[in-house]
């Protein structure tokens, strides 16, 4: 388990971790949400040893950040935002470098090649691969060192729909192979289909940390969302409509708004209770 407890990282004036607490589960996934400058990329620097904390604690499987950095560097790696390779060697030679560099074994590297799907390109030059395959190898390289946990700070960024959805399914075995993976995103619907559960930091504070299913199912909000079928020339006035067909308003408000459509034969579609999908439960959170 990853504990992080009362945490604070300082840079001047501005506290860019203000007591943060909060627990991640051995190999579950977990999406660690944020609006830009939330603190994100700061925790995981911090979680993978690459800076240090000015108070608090941390443990990590087991290990104090403080006392046991090099260690908690070995269980970990981080696969950043950035292309962190070498454009003008091979595949197969950027592979090799790393893997000697991190000391990795045959067989990390095997399934590194493996679960990124990258065999069939290990000749060509790096430069040449597609914006898909250059973020594949990019987290390849991040699994040399037979990691415990890996650390994933938005490394979707410029990637197709497609390659998006095959990094996401690959992300998705690694709790087969035993690996616990945080994931920081802005890309709301890629946490709500692959994370378990689900933090959501703001101004480097906790605001809240849930299951995933309890986030979207458990909501307890007032607001309901009713779709209908678009239709002119009626006496809507006083409801307020959202792209001509969805009525947004509360349970209080819900007899009325039904009786309106009801008098004017307006069909409805669907009624949805309290939040329905992460991006709106996130920004309902944000409101307050
Ligand atoms: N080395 C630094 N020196 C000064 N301020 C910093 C430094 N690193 C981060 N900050 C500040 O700390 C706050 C948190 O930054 P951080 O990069 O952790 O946020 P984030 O949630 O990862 O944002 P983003 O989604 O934009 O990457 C921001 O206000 C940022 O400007």
């Amino acid at each position: 388990m990853i504990k992080v407890s009362n945490v604070i990282k300082s840079y001047g004036e501005l506290n860019a971790l203000d007591s943060l607490s909060l627990e991640v589960k051995e190999n579950s996934i977990f999406g660690l949400l944020g609006v830009n400058g939330a603190g994100k990329t700061t925790l995981l620097s911090i979680l993978n040893g690459l800076i240090e904390i000015d108070s608090g604690s941390i443990e990590i499987f087991g290990l104090d950040i403080k006392k046991d950095r090099r260690a908690v560097k070995e269980i970990s790696s981080i696969i950043p935002q950035h292309l962190a390779f070498y454009e003008k060697l091979t595949v197969q030679e950027n592979l090799d470098f790393f893997a000697k560099v991190q000391n990795a074994s045959k067989e990390a590297f095997d399934k590194a090649i493996e679960i990124n799907s990258l065999s069939s390109i290990l000749n060509q030059t790096s430069s040449t691969l597609s914006g898909g395959q250059k973020r594949r190898l990019n987290i390849a390289i991040g699994l040399l060192n037979s990691p415990k946990i890996i650390y994933f700070d938005e490394p979707t960024v410029g990637v197709d729909p497609k390659n998006r959805n095959e990094i996401l399914d690959s992300i998705k075995e690694y709790k087969n192979f035993g690996i616990t993976v945080v994931y920081t995103s802005h890309y709301m619907t890629e946490i709500e289909r692959i994370c378990d559960e689900v933090a959501i930091i703001s101004k480097g504070k906790l605001v809240e940390q849930d299951l995933l299913d309890n986030m979207l199912t458990n909501r307890v909000s007032d607001k309901v969302s009713i779709e209908i079928s678009y239709s002119k020339n009626i006496d809507i006035s006083d409801i307020i409509l959202k792209d001509n067909t969805i009525i947004e308003t509360t349970q209080d408000k819900l007899c009325f708004v039904l009786d309106k459509l009801n008098k004017n034969n307006i069909s409805i579609k669907n009624i949805r209770y309290g939040s329905t999908n992460l991006e709106k439960y996130f920004l309902d959170i944000s409101e307050g």
